[in-house]
């Protein structure tokens, strides 16, 4: 049972050991307790944050109307089960009549085992909403559903507010303020971290600087890596470091690493450059070395050329693949120019009791243009910790953007564009599962249900789960069977493709030997079997008939479109292909592989 009913006290079965005494709740007002307990969903939310890329952060609470934690849940990354439906499994009976809590509303909710559809069939009467979801085309969706299926659901900001509100409302704000960046402008969320020492300087005037700071506070910094989709560096500091960048933290993640460099003038050697673990890419000027470039790719390190490199196209670059948080760990001429650019968000300083001198020496932001101590950027929201024996303040550069919605009205009706010829074919892309048409992406949380050679069938969490797996099928070694285990077993999308892609790469033997020919079939029965299961996906790509569908991935140039519609978009012209056989258009129609789930 998910409950715990010692007086006065509850206690979930995650074994995050959550209370609230009964006298603490008969003394608060009923938006104190509400306020509470949208912490706790805002608290839980981030539990993923190091083990997984970043993602849009959900948790959920389900309390009794005692006032008893009976259930928790948080998302652990994209395309993984969703915290609600995860909470009322913990609840079980204890859901009927429960309150949920949400830091924020919930993006998908078509279909089964979504989370709208986990509390409304678990009979939870009330849901407490910490924010709606900041992305336009989710947002107020999930709300409705839930409103018309006759739950009460309270908003933080609109149905509830005061002071104690207003300030819980703020936790779910920051526990999404990478997504929030996303969903208001075209960069995604970054910080520049720096370590300096109490005179202020970022190295010795040699341009030495390990280490500034203890090892307790870079135990730190390689949380925020792990927190993080990129890490990125000037050409300077590689070439005066040699740094690693990895995230030695204990979590499951390593972000990117990033290297801008204007010249490429970079060294043959460095520790950058070894990719077996994690990936580097270099981001540089069009037509800049183009020899060194290909050395960079013969190890593995992805390039990418802009016509005139600067911090704000290479951000803009990243919100286009998808990355939601970006850490700076640069010198102070590139953090200058990210700062000049707009481009950073919030700081964090990690201030070292010791002093270097030198006037040459650098600071960790070089120049800005500022010649009056009014002008300076006064940081908000501000946090003094002490790390060993350093100090970290960070603070915001910019207040998290607003992303309060217009409250559409119920009976709202889309007003029709009439610039926009309905017969012209338009362009639909798709890429990460919490963009528009996002349940098109391999990622999204749909398990499927293939047969296996042994007559069998085996239920895989997702298609990019069996994709991976099936590089590795039909292979007699026991090696092979390993990595199908694997993957199988892998807590989300991202982990399966992960796995996959590092065993493929390290073991090429292990791979069926006839897959480069069969690869394109095997990812369409993984469609086709994922369109056929739900219904509502297979509406929603027929409603999508007449436009052409295109993976919006900048960097796979097979299975994606590619930045400059370059790549051969398989991804999306598979799912035409699919569209067309449902529609009876195509004479070639498959035989179905998948079975019924
Ligand atoms: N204490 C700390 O927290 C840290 C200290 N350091 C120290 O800082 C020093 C290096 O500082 P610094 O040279 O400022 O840092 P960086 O090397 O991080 O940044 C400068 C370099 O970035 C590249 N670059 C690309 N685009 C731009 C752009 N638009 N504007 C500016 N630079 C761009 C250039 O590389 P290219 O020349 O290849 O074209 C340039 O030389 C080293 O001594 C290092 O040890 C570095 C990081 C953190
Ligand atoms: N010197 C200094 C930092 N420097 C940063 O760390 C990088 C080295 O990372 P790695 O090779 O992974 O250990 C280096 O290039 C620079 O970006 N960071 C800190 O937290 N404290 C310090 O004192």
């Amino acid at each position: 049972m998910a409950l715990s009913l010692v007086a006065g006290y509850s206690y979930s079965l995650l074994g995050k050991g959550f209370s609230i005494s009964n006298s603490l709740h008969n003394n608060h007002s009923h938006h104190a307790r509400d306020a509470t307990f949208i912490r706790r969903a805002a608290e839980i939310a981030d539990s993923s944050s190091g083990f997984t890329s970043p993602h849009p952060n959900f948790g959920c609470v389900l309390v009794t109307p005692s006032g008893k934690v009976a259930g928790e849940g948080y998302l652990y990354a994209q395309g993984t089960r969703p915290a609600e439906v995860q909470a009322v499994e913990a609840a079980g009976p204890w859901s009927k009549g429960a309150t949920a809590y949400l830091n924020m509303e919930p993006g998908d909710c078509h279909g089964d085992h979504t989370a709208a559809s986990a509390l409304v069939q678990a009979k939870v009467t009330r849901v407490v909403v910490g924010m709606r979801h900041p992305l336009k085309h989710l947002q107020g969706n999930a709300i409705r559903a839930l409103r018309s299926e006759g739950l009460q659901v309270d908003v933080l900001g609109e149905d509830l507010q005061s002071k104690i509100i207003e300030e819980a409302r703020k936790s779910c704000l920051v526990v999404n303020t990478p997504l929030i960046y996303r969903a208001t402008s075209q960069v995604p969320f970054s910080f520049l971290k720096y370590a300096i020492t109490a005179d202020g300087k970022i190295a010795a005037s040699s341009g030495h600087a390990a280490w500034i700071t203890s090892k307790e506070s870079r135990a730190r910094v390689f949380e925020l890596r792990g927190s993080s989709d990129a890490v990125i560096v000037g050409g300077n500091t590689v070439r005066r470091d040699n740094p690693r960048l990895t995230a030695r933290h204990g979590g499951a993640h390593m972000p990117l690493r990033v290297v801008m460099t204007q010249s490429l003038d970079l060294p043959d050697e460095a520790n950058l450059w070894d990719v077996s673990d994690v990936p580097t890419m270099v981001v540089t000027q069009r037509g800049a070395r183009k020899s060194f470039q290909k050395i960079l790719a013969s190890k593995g390190v992805e390039v990418v050329e802009f016509d005139i490199l600067n911090p704000r196209d290479v951000m803009e670059y990243f919100h286009d693949r998808g990355y939601l948080s970006i850490m700076w760990e640069c010198g102070g001429r590139l953090a200058a120019s990210a700062i000049s650019d707009g481009v950073i968000h919030k700081v964090y300083a990690f201030l070292a009791p010791k002093i270097i001198g030198g006037t040459n020496a650098q600071s960790p932001v070089g120049e800005l243009g500022m010649v009056e101590m009014t002008q300076a950027f006064d940081l908000l929201d501000v946090c003094y910790e002490q790390i060993g024996p350093d100090m970290l303040m960070s603070g915001s550069l910019q207040p998290i953007p607003d992303p309060t919605p217009i409250i559409p009205s119920e009976n709202e009706t889309l007003a029709i564009d009439p610039t926009v010829n309905p017969y012209e074919p338009s362009i639909i892309f798709f890429y990460k599962t919490w963009d528009p048409y996002g349940a098109f992406s391999n990622f999204s949380a749909h398990s499927i249900k293939m047969p296996e050679e042994n007559g069998g069938n085996v239920t895989w969490s997702s298609v990019e789960h069996y994709y991976q797996a099936s590089k590795f099928m039909g292979v007699s070694d026991s090696g092979a069977k390993d990595c199908i285990g694997k993957i199988k077993s892998a807590k989300s999308p991202e982990e399966a493709a992960k796995v996959g892609r590092s065993m493929q790469r390290l073991h090429p033997n292990l791979v069926r030997a006839d897959w480069e020919d069969v690869k394109i079939d095997v990812m369409y029965s993984g469609l086709r079997c994922k369109f056929s299961s739900y219904p509502y996906l297979k509406s929603m790509l027929l409603a999508t008939s007449g436009s052409v569908l295109v993976e919006a991935s900048p960097h796979d140039l097979f299975w994606g479109g590619g930045r400059e519609g370059e790549g051969l978009n398989y991804l999306g012209r598979l799912l035409m292909r699919l569209r067309s056989e449902f529609l009876g258009e195509s004479t070639t129609s498959s035989e179905s592989t998948c079975l019924a789930l």
